[in-house]
């Protein structure tokens, strides 16, 4: 076992013991792979990324790549720099345009919230595009805030600190510039209404921020400075704790729209956890888009905590309750999460930590998450395997060759233990006849389904099936019968 124990896993994620090579992913942009270098250096204006690209990204563009002759004199250069993902001026407009369109009460230095009227016109501004027609440069007409219950008590402060100033007072207005600029960095602008959404069910009060600014209390300035995620998202909940992180629900605040924010719980001090921590979100921008794997937005670095900005979920398949699911939802889960691994498996990447807390549903989706552990399946990267309660024999003994397979094995396991509807044993002989193959029979489950979940966990990993295997197996054929044939014609 090599002192490996179930839950607190040996992975690093800040105390990586996987070799890691190649460069770093720096970029905050959802879509980094795409970037060229050229668009990069003109984007961050004066901050130096000696090496932008990653292994994850090779898999995709191995033409952006240098050659290993030159490789290696860029890995002596290699640069992690907390500077690089501290950009303080992410959301300050040139100092002209923020006087453009705010004005300024003599105590209270607070952008003026926009007119409903004003957005109205901008979207007709919109339409009529011949060069006579006026070009508004306002940036507030383009937001509508979102309408929200205020109190009464707040409704004034908020209407006291936007007081109009008479036009003498604004000629001897004495705040400069750069400290009208400074003021709404911090100031987290509000909450912006999407009208493309329902968000009747969304009771925000998106201006708390913002009062609480007032009264003297500054949620959006860190230990460290300015907070991108303060300023960027509202908080609403905590929906997930892991022993690395801490999820939450948020609300962007510029389009009004709900995500998963996921942060780091240790500070990660030095480079090396930075780079272990960024494996994450490289792996998940490399991989792009697919249904069954949970979408990823942007991420960033800030109090020396890693913020993930992911797709929210509704829950997570954790085993709460000694309640075994339907054979057809738990075949349901199954077939996803294989497509998902098929799908990571064909790119070269191992998940190596697959369990039902990294498996969230979304309506009658299922969607892997959590990609903290992932690697490329060459072993270049080194290996941080997950959960040892999901973990088959090789990979406890470090004897691992096919990472792929133990993703299989790892899912095996985690529709194992949901459709026993009991969490899996941490040690003991339990622990380690499951490993050998003894799974105890599933009365009422097809024979089938329990010969494919067997197969899944046999403790020889080649005679595992593939993910692709699986997804092919004829049990999904007679079970599932519309989701075959919706993801056949999206394949
Ligand atoms: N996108 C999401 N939508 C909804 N819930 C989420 C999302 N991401 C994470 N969660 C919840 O937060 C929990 C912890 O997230 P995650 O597994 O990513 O953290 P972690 O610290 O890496 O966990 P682990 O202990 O597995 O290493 C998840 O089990 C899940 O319940
Ligand atoms: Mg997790």
């Amino acid at each position: 076992m090599k002192g490996k124990t179930p839950k607190s896993k040996a992975r690093g994620r800040g105390r990586g013991r996987g070799r890691i090579t190649g460069g770093a992913d720096t970029s905050s942009s959802s879509h980094p792979v795409a970037m060229e270098t050229s668009d990069l250096t003109v984007q961050l204006e004066g901050v130096t990324l000696l090496r932008p690209s990653t292994r994850f990204q090779k898999l995709l563009e191995p033409s952006c790549f240098p050659e290993p002759e030159e490789q290696q004199s860029q890995e002596r250069d290699f640069i992690l720099s907390q500077d690089f993902f501290c950009t303080p001026d992410y959301i300050t407009p040139d100092a002209p345009q923020i006087t453009s369109y705010l004005e300024f009460d003599k105590e209270n230095v607070c952008p003026k919230s926009p007119e409903k009227s004003t957005v109205a016109r901008s979207k007709r501004y919109k339409r009529d595009l011949s060069p006579d027609a006026p070009q508004s440069t306002n940036l507030a007409s383009q937001y509508e805030p979102m309408e929200i219950t205020l109190d009464a008590s707040s409704k004034d402060g908020l209407d006291k600190s936007r007081s109009p100033m008479d036009d003498s007072q604004k000629k001897h207005s004495y705040v400069s510039q750069s400290a009208v600029a400074l003021r709404c960095r911090v100031m987290p602008p509000p909450c912006i209404k999407n009208p493309y959404l329902n968000v009747a069910s969304l009771h925000v009060d998106a201006f708390c921020d913002r009062r609480s600014k007032l009264s003297g209390f500054s949620p959006s300035v860190g230990g460290d400075g300015l907070s991108r995620y303060r300023t960027d998202f509202h908080e609403l909940e905590q929906i997930g704790c892991g022993n690395f992180s801490r999820v939450f629900k948020v609300l962007k605040r510029i389009d009004g729209c709900l995500y998963a924010v996921k942060q780091s719980i240790k500070q990660l001090h030095n480079e090396t956890e930075r780079k272990r921590a960024l494996m994450e979100v490289q792996a998940l921008a490399a991989l792009g888009s697919h249904e069954n794997i949970v979408a990823y937005y942007t991420s960033w670095f800030e109090n020396e905590q890693l913020f993930i900005q992911m797709e929210l979920c509704d829950h997570s398949l954790t085993i709460t309750k000694n309640q075994a699911p339907k054979c057809s939802e738990v075949l349901e889960m199954l077939y996803q999460i294989a497509k998902a691994l098929n799908f990571m498996h064909e790119r070269g990447i191992a998940h190596l930590d697959v369990k039902p807390d990294n498996i969230y549903a979304k309506s009658s989706t299922y969607k892997l998450g959590d990609f903290g552990c992932a690697t490329l399946m060459d072993h270049s990267l080194g290996v941080e395997e997950g959960d040892a309660r999901y973990m088959p024999n090789e990979m406890l003994k470090d004897q691992c060759e096919y990472l792929d397979k133990v993703d299989i094995f790892s899912l095996g396991m985690a529709m194992y233990e949901i459709l026993k509807g009991t969490p899996l044993p941490e040690s003991g002989p339990k622990f380690y006849s499951l490993r050998e193959g003894k799974i105890s029979l599933l009365p009422g489950y097809p024979v089938q389904f329990q010969n494919l979940l067997k197969a899944m966990m046999d403790p020889d990993p080649v005679k595992r099936p593939s993910a692709r295997e699986i997804i092919e197996n004829p049990i999904f054929d007679k079970l599932c019968p519309v989701s075959k044939t919706q993801s056949k014609s999206k394949q």
